[in-house]
């Protein structure tokens, strides 16, 4: 059935001002990575073995049986089609499913290599990429996941044996939520509290066996399980988050990951020369890559959001005549061209967080451990940042679909539940943003006693300046001004973190202050986080950009995405008299203007992402538009459909009308 919102989305891509295929290869960060990523998403897309089109109408055993036949079939592949790791691992992504592969790819085989001695990486690395070990990691415990320092399980070292003893001293201490664990993997990077000669020292990660690895049953002295259902549909619930219960089991001394702190054979412990966070590094990693990955999600929504915005049409018309897109209210582009403009800014600062990333890798292996803080604070908030406008955008994306994106066939709301615990998970977004805040109160202090700040922080180097400026907009125009925009921004970051900072001081401890405070300080926190993807966009638009009409289209988003900010945020940016109630007006001016040059062009900045329609998996986002036709076809598929009567018509609907009727005749 051809019907008429087919036509909306040609005419749309035919009003686009902009080369798309050059725009598609900047969202990619190169044409290698553009011909990589469409090469996985086009394999996983025809393959009907990777269908997931049923995934939130089966029950937990067979959604989960589901899981495995797919990874398993993603092992297969990537080995037939001689996958390199980068390619691998994109087709892994595409295959949209969280499973065990997950883990063992991005944090087992990390923890190794990050935490690993040379030696231990050379036993462990080769059994882990061939998958004959499946792996996963377990720092989280029942009783405790934010503080690590708090995790009850214990490696006491038995120098008799020369082995360690991994133990669960009670229901609290059992770990709980490692994923890959319940079911699947054969070995885990357990984080236990090291005992040595009766003392402790510390937190570490130990490699421990979990199942045998002939018929999969646990090991003796480990209970293992599934810790049960998640939120939603389908959704998570295809990973089996697990727990587990280690009885005093033995482990050979050397399966202690040993990099940073070494355990003799006398059990003497031998710390490296290394800051005792180095052994926080996997966390550092894996938040780095989440926050890529929140520009996939947060640009999926938004093109499904968007598309569906240019085929709905609602009111306008006049006999009957045809209606208005709802693409075209103002109201609908305030909620959602942000968002599209977020999706972009996630991508860039994803790309630079990846090179600081490198950079500090290089830096610690060359014992320069000088940017490490830095590292911690800029991936743990931009984590935190970009997770948790991501999972309320998806939802707002939800809404922006109306009535038919409460339907599973948008893809929204198995999107939503799949992303929302990123939230949550390496590191709770508060306590991250708590990290951040406490490391900006100290640059602050540093500030005080003539030290200069580096990295993202060098903006606060200008501190006078960043206290008395006063903005020069004075037209909605000077918005679009570079300078204009991030002096507000900065002012803003510095005048929140230097009132905190200064608050601080006025109780009896630092300690009571930042407890006191931690609602401002988590405001600072953000305020500084958004200097760092605002400064990051406008560095990316004042690069040379291929492409007609790219680096104009860029330009627009990113003002959207500054200048939605100061609107959002209006009250801290007022009160710290970085801007005037006038210069917010004008802002909010020039917004709407943005709005109207990004309209014409909408379709075709989302069609720059390149998803296919499996990866998409929303009727509402396909390409072709053919939106109601699909949701029809989808739901007729519904098993609720497969009878025309329902299963328990004759027990339960047929009894109730008899009754009704017997009682009307009364
Ligand atoms: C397809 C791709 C697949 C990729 C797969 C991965 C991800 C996505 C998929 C699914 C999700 C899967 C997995 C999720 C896995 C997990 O959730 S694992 C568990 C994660 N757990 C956490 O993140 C716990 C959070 N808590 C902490 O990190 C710490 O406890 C803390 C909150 C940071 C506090 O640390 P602590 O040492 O107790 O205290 P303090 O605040 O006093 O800090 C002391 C100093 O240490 C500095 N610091 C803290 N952390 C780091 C770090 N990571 N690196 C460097 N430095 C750090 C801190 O700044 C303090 O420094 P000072 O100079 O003393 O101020
Ligand atoms: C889907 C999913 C997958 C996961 N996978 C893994 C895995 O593979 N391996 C693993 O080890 N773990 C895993 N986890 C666990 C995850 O890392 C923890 O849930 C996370 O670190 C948060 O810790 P918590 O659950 O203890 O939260 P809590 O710390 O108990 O948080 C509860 C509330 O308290 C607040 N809070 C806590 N501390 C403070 C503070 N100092 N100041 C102010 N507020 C505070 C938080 O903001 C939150 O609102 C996973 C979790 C989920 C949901």
């Amino acid at each position: 059935m051809v019907v008429a919102s087919v036509d909306n989305l040609a005419d749309e891509r035919s009003k686009a001002q902009f080369d798309v295929g050059a725009m598609k290869i900047v969202w990619a960060g190169s044409k290698h990575v553009f011909d990589v990523t469409d090469r996985m998403a086009r394999i996983v897309a025809s393959d009907p073995e990777f269908r997931k089109d049923n995934r939130t109408t089966l029950g937990r055993k067979e959604l989960f049986k589901n899981t495995l036949r797919k990874m398993a079939h993603v092992v297969k592949r990537a080995n037939e089609l001689r996958l390199t790791e980068e390619e691998a691992s994109k087709l892994r992504f595409f295959v949209d499913e969280p499973g065990y592969l997950d883990l063992h790819w991005g944090m087992f085989v990390p923890a190794i290599k990050g935490q690993g001695t040379e030696e231990q990486q050379e036993k462990w690395l080769p059994l882990a990429s061939r998958m004959e070990i499946i792996g996963c990691y377990a720092q989280t415990e029942l009783g405790h996941g934010s503080n690590v320092q708090g995790l009850e399980t214990t490696a006491t070292f038995d120098p008799k044996t020369d082995e360690f003893i991994i133990h669960s001293p009670s229901l609290t201490s059992y770990k709980w939520w490692p994923g890959g664990l319940g079911k699947v993997s054969t070995h885990v990077v357990v984080y236990a509290r090291l005992v040595s000669g009766g003392q402790e020292h510390g937190i570490y990660g130990f490699i421990v066996q979990l199942r045998s690895l002939d018929d999969h049953t646990p090991l003796p002295g480990i209970i293992i399980g599934d810790i049960g259902t998640k939120f939603g549909s389908g959704a998570y619930n295809t990973m089996d988050n697990g727990f587990v219960c280690f009885n005093r089991v033995r482990i050979p001394r050397n399966h202690m990951l040993m990099r940073f702190c070494q355990v003799t054979r006398e059990g003497n412990v031998c710390l490296s020369d290394v800051p005792k966070q180095m052994v926080y590094g996997t966390m550092v990693y894996v938040r780095q890559t989440i926050v890529s990955d929140a520009s996939w999600a947060l640009s999926r929504a938004v093109c499904i959001a968007v598309r569906y915005s240019a085929i709905r049409r609602q009111f306008g018309s006049q006999d009957r005549g045809i209606e208005t897109q709802v693409l075209d209210y103002k109201t609908q582009q305030s909620r959602l061209f942000p968002l599209l403009a977020s999706a972009y800014a996630f991508r860039f600062v994803g790309e630079w967080l990846k090179w600081l990333y490198a950079d500090v890798t290089e830096r610690l292996q060359a014992n320069d451990f000088s940017t490490l803080p830095e590292a911690h604070a800029c991936t743990a908030g931009l984590k935190s940042l970009t997770t948790s406008v991501t999972a309320d955008a998806i939802e707002e994306c939800r809404k922006l679909c109306g009535g038919h994106g409460y339907l599973c066939s948008s893809g929204l709301p198995e999107l939503f539940a799949v992303y929302v615990p990123a939230c949550t998970y390496e590191g709770d977004n508060v306590v991250l943003l708590l990290q951040v805040a406490r490391f900006l109160v100290k640059t602050v202090s540093r500030l005080a006693a003539g030290k200069k700040p580096v990295g993202t922080t060098t903006y606060m180097g200008n501190a006078e300046h960043l206290m008395q400026c006063k903005s020069s907009a004075s037209s909605p125009e000077d918005w679009l001004k570079p300078s204009v925009v991030l002096e507000a921004f900065e002012a803003r970051a510095f005048r929140l973190a230097v009132a905190c900072a200064r608050d601080i001081s006025k109780f009896s401890t630092p300690e009571a202050g930042f407890a006191e405070l931690s609602i401002d300080l988590v405001e600072a926190a953000i305020a500084h986080c958004e200097v760092i993807v605002v400064s990051r966009f406008i560095e990316k638009v004042q690069q040379d950009i291929p492409g007609d009409g790219v680096k104009e289209q860029l330009q627009i988003l990113c003002f959207i995405y500054a200048l939605h900010l100061i609107h959002k945020h209006s009250g801290e940016f007022l009160s710290t008299g970085c801007i005037t109630p006038e210069q917010a007006t004008l802002a909010n001016e020039q917004l709407r203007t943005l709005y109207g040059q990004v309209r014409p062009n909408a379709v075709s900045l989302v069609d720059a992402f390149n998803y296919t329609d499996h990866y998409l998996g929303s009727a509402l986002g396909r390409y072709d538009g053919n939106v109601y036709a699909t949701l029809y076809a989808q739901a007729l598929r519904d098993p609720l459909n497969d009878t025309v009567v329902p299963d328990g018509y004759e027990e339960f609907i047929r009894p109730v009308l008899k009754q009704t009727m017997r009682l009307s005749r009364l």
